[in-house]
């Protein structure tokens, strides 16, 4: 049967996705398809005027999600689509007030963004950007072979007796993938730490051995940051952005670093001191810096401090900018966003928000409080359905209040702590739906439009 136009689920996308991937949601007969023309960041006016109604948002990380967007939406919003594993972009705690879910894209691009790590520290410790560059100018001449010029610190251990230590601000898969990438070249230490305001203590000494022994290193260890900065020969940052890890990088920090260190920063510009890091490299505190990212990115000037520091190259953000994981990217950020608008679950959601997508339908009795996701409840949904659903059968919805007041292994943030907005308890619903049945999962909006129909 078709679908008359106003039924249908609108999904704006606010940058096409290309050849391979835009088919995932072109000639879906049940979604109304709005994509920003140009082939530049998507403006915001734009977007505020085409999200009207949306069902779902496809979006990159140059664009801001906010009040003002969701507003613009409606409460027909389920879901926010983010092309990207980071998310500092989207204003998570306006997301879970309205009970909206976030589909990210982990995972897929863990490979290529720790590719990217080992490029800016080898890049950053061998002069890759002052040599480049004088060959670039035809300056090579001049240069050639001048005995220690442009040398800098190697990055594989020159001898067994010379062991690398690696450090981490931020320990999860990519700061993992990058360790892995490391042994070869004869790191055989590894030292990391969170943020200083984590409320998480102390290594988790199993797993930590665990991967130690996995790699063939000779330790693994959580440790506080003033330990990262002194004993690592690279520090990687890879740790989400957002206010708990704001400048975890600062003045203090470089001091304690070792005078041949490298920092490598492929996370997030707001968790390194830009100002800091490049009066410390002027003054020799450290020996390099290889950034994928800077604080007020896009908009950095050529006379931008950093820039104009000879050994601290700089890319464009483009960590995972390989041609299979932006199509495996892309593609998941579709698909989470046409699961979204069709009531489905999104194969990645951000597991700290709210899944408004299903509902665990129970029997009446408090569901536990246990780290299930399912059975949140959109507020405007509920209000929808005590106006006009049917008395009948009791159905709980239980928020997990644990997911709001834990850290999700995942993302190694604290912020979502202040997501406990939402501990009010179970919800009740009284509703007659032959098919709601104790322990089922069911999508709220097609048990409401069922009503609705049946009404
Ligand atoms: O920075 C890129 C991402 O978050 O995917």
């Amino acid at each position: 049967m078709s679908q008359s136009p106003s039924l249908k689920h609108k999904i704006v996308v606010t940058r096409n996705l290309g050849p391979d991937v835009m088919p995932i949601l072109e000639g879906r007969t049940e979604i109304d398809l709005v994509v920003w023309p140009e082939d530049r960041a998507c403006d915001r006016e734009w977007l505020l005027r085409n999200a009207t109604g949306a069902a779902a948002l496809v979006i990159m990380v140059s664009d801001k999600i906010d009040a003002e967007v969701l507003d613009a939406a409606g409460p027909g919003l389920r879901a926010v689509s983010t092309m990207s594993v980071g998310y500092e972009h989207v204003d998570v705690q306006e997301l879970a007030k309205r009970s909206i879910a976030l589909g990210y894209t982990p995972d897929v691009l863990t490979e290529a963004v720790a590719d990217v790590c080992i490029m800016l520290a080898l890049m950053a410790g061998r002069n890759a950007k002052q040599t480049s560059a004088l060959v670039n100018e035809g300056n090579w001449p001049q240069f050639s072979w001048a005995p220690f010029l442009f040398c800098g610190p190697q990055l594989s251990a020159p001898s067994p007796s010379r062991q690398r230590t690696a450090g981490f601000i931020g320990f999860g898969r990519i700061a993992k993938a990058t360790l892995a990438r490391l042994v070869p070249f004869g790191f055989t230490r590894c030292v990391y730490g969170a943020n200083p305001h984590s409320t998480r203590q102390g290594s988790n000494d199993d797993s930590d051995k665990e991967l130690a022994d996995r790699l063939g290193l000779t330790s693994v260890r959580r440790v506080d940051l003033d330990t990262v900065a002194s004993e690592s020969d690279v520090v990687f940052v890879l740790a989400p952005g957002g206010p708990s890890t704001y400048h975890v990088v600062n003045e203090e920090f470089l001091r304690k670093m070792k005078k041949m260190g490298v920092l490598v920063n492929a996370s997030r510009g707001t968790l390194v001191d830009s100002d800091a890091l490049a009066k410390v490299l002027k003054e020799g505190g450290i020996w390099a810096a290889g950034l994928d990212v800077v604080e007020g990115e896009p908009n950095i000037p050529a006379d931008h401090p950093l820039v104009r520091e000879p050994r601290c190259v700089i890319l464009p953000h483009i960590g995972s900018a390989t041609n299979e994981t932006w199509v495996d990217m892309a593609s998941l950020a579709a698909n989470n966003a046409l699961a979204a608008a069709l009531g489905e679950p999104m194969p990645c959601a951000l597991r700290c928000l709210p899944q408004p997508a299903t509902s665990q339908v129970t029997d009446g009795t408090e569901v536990s409080r246990d780290r299930t996701i399912f059975g949140f409840v959109r507020q405007s949904w509920i209000s929808k359905a005590n106006k006009q659903l049917p008395m009948g059968n009791t159905c709980c919805y239980t928020l997990p209040e644990s997911a709001f007041t834990s850290h999700s292994p995942d993302v190694q943030t604290p912020d979502f702590g202040a997501l406990s907005l939402h501990p009010r308890g179970p919800v009740s619903l009284r509703a007659n739906h032959p098919n709601l049945t104790p322990g089922q999962r069911t999508h709220h909006d097609a048990v409401l439009d069922h009503h609705i129909s049946q009404a």
